[in-house]
C-alpha cells in the first residue's frame, strides 16, 4: 500500500519486504532480517535506498527487498542443492577435477612432504568426490584415520574405490552433507578442494567453514590454509572482436547497430573460461583480496572488497580485468616451506582457466597510466551459490567523478 509523501510533506513511503538477512557494514545502515516489511521512504541511487524499520532508519540494498511478502525464496531452495549435488553425482565433473594434473598433484605433493606430521593424526576430507585426496593420505603417509565425506551419490562409488586400492582400514566414507554429518571426533587436519570460478563461485568455503568450527581441533590445520584472488588489467581483442567487433560489417553489411545489444548480452557475464596469455597483461597481476582460512568467518563472505592501483607497463588497449586465484598448503612442520596451486597464467594450466570482465568500451592505455580502484564481491542474498562482481575504477589518476567508471558482472547459473 503506497502512501503518499513527498516534498510537498506527502509521504511517497513504499512497503518492501526482506528477501534476506542484511548484517549492516556501515555506521549508516539498517540491519534486517528476511521477511521484515520496511518502509522505503528515498530510493536515493539504484544499489542503496534510505528505508525505516521499527522506527530506525538507514542505508538498505535495494537487491535484499521485494515489493511483496510471498514466494520469499526458501533456504533450501536458495542452495539450489538438487542441482548442484546433482551435476557432482555423474562422472563429468569428477573426470574434469582428476584429470587437472596441477591440481591433483599439487595435493598429492601435500601430502608426500607432510609424512611424518600426518603419522597418527585424523584427517577430515571435505567433498572428496571419488576420494582421491583421502587415497593419497593413506597410501602416502600414515594417518590414524581418515573421514572422507561427500554429498553427491558418486560417495556410494567412492566406499568402493576406497576398499579396492586397500584403503578400507584407514579411510571411512560419509555420503551427506558435511553440516548434516556427525564424525566419530575432532580432526588435526581439515583438507578439501573447494574453489570454484574466481574462487568464490559455488560457494562451497562456507561448508568449509562450518566443518572447521565443528570439527577441527584447536591449532589444527586447514589445507588450503589461505587462498587469494588475483587480478590484472588486459587486453582481449579476440574475445572483443569475436562479440563485438562481428557486427561492425558482416558480409559487407553495416549491422553495427547491433553492438550495443551484443555489449549488454556478451559483456554482462563474466567468461568463465578464458585462457589470458601473459602478453595480454598490461600490468603486474596483483593479489586484491585474501582470505586465511583458520580465522575467516561466514559473515565476511557476505561482502568482500579489495583494492588496486594499477601501473600500466605497455601501451596497448584496456580491454578488462582478468580473476584467477591461487591457494597456499602450510606445512605441519613449523617452518616447512608452504605448497601453492595458483591457477593464473603464469602457471600450468588447470581447469579452472581464468575469468575475464570485459568493459562495454576498450581503453587505449599508455605506460605510466594507472588504473585504480576497487573490486567488491558481492554475495547473492537470495541465491546463495551465486555473487556479483562489482568493479570501480578511474585511469590516469583523475579523481573526477566523470572519469570513475563501474561494471557489474553477474556470476550465476551453473557452468
Ligand atoms: N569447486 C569445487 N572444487 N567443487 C568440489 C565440490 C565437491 O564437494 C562436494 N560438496 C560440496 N559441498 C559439500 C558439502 N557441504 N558436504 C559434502 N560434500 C560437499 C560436491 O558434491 C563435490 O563432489
Amino acid at each position: 500500500m503506497l502512501q503518499e509523501r513527498g516534498d510537498n510533506g506527502v509521504d511517497t513511503t513504499e512497503e518492501f519486504f526482506g528477501v534476506a538477512d542484511f548484517s549492516a557494514y556501515g555506521s549508516n545502515q539498517l540491519r534486517f532480517s528476511v521477511g521484515d516489511k520496511l518502509l522505503v521512504h528515498k530510493r536515493t541511487s539504484s544499489d542503496w535506498w534510505w528505508a525505516e524499520l521499527r522506527e530506525s532508519f538507514g542505508y538498505v540494498p535495494s537487491s535484499y527487498l521485494q515489493a511483496e511478502a510471498e514466494n520469499v525464496v526458501q533456504e533450501e531452495d536458495a542452495w539450489q542443492d538438487e542441482e548442484y549435488f546433482g551435476s557432482y553425482g555423474t562422472l563429468k565433473l569428477h573426470l574434469e577435477m582428476l584429470s587437472d594434473k596441477p591440481r591433483t598433484e599439487v595435493y598429492r605433493q601435500v601430502i608426500l612432504t607432510n609424512p611424518a606430521t600426518l603419522k597418527g593424526k585424523v584427517v577430515l576430507d571435505l567433498g572428496c568426490g571419488t576420494g582421491i585426496i583421502s587415497l593419497f593420505c593413506a597410501s602416502l603417509a600414515e594417518p590414524a584415520a581418515v573421514y572422507a565425506v561427500e554429498a553427491s551419490t558418486v560417495a556410494e562409488y567412492t566406499t568402493k574405490l576406497v576398499k579396492d586400492n586397500g584403503c578400507g582400514d584407514v579411510v571411512t566414507v560419509f555420503q551427506g552433507r558435511v553440516e548434516e554429518l556427525t564424525l566419530p571426533e575432532k580432526v588435526d587436519v581439515l583438507v578439501s578442494e573447494w574453489m570454484g570460478n574466481c574462487l568464490l563461485f559455488e560457494y562451497m568455503v562456507e561448508s568449509v567453514l562450518h566443518a572447521r568450527d565443528c570439527w577441527l581441533k584447536e591449532g589444527g590445520m586447514m589445507w588450503p590454509s589461505l587462498a587469494s584472488i588475483t587480478l590484472v588489467p588486459c587486453e582481449a581483442f579476440h574475445n572483443f572482436s569475436e562479440k563485438v567487433g562481428f557486427w561492425e560489417n558482416p558480409y559487407g553489411l553495416d549491422f553495427s547497430c547491433l553492438q550495443p545489444l551484443a555489449r549488454k548480452e556478451f559483456f554482462s557475464k563474466p567468461k568463465f573460461n578464458h585462457e589470458i596469455q601473459p602478453q595480454d597483461c598490461l600490468c603486474t597481476p596483483t593479489d586484491v583480496i585474501t582470505l586465511n582460512m583458520h580465522t575467516l568467518q561466514v559473515s565476511d563472505l557476505e561482502r568482500l572488497q579489495g583494492e588496486f592501483s594499477f601501473k600500466v607497463e605497455k601501451a596497448g588497449t584496456f580491454h578488462g580485468f582478468t580473476a584467477w586465484f591461487s591457494v597456499q598448503f602450510h606445512g605441519l612442520e613449523r617452518d616447512a616451506a608452504a605448497l601453492i596451486l595458483d591457477s593464473g597464467p603464469h602457471s600450468a594450466p588447470t581447469h579452472w582457466k581464468q575469468t575475464l570482465f570485459m568493459l562495454d568500451t576498450p581503453v587505449t592505455v599508455h605506460p605510466g597510466d594507472s588504473i585504480s580502484g576497487t573490486v567488491v564481491f558481492h554475495r547473492n542474498p537470495v541465491w546463495r551459490r551465486h555473487l556479483t562482481i562489482t568493479f570501480q575504477w578511474c585511469i590516469g589518476g583523475s579523481s573526477t567523478e566523470d572519469s570513475i567508471q563501474s561494471k557489474a558482472s553477474i556470476l550465476n547459473g551453473f557452468i
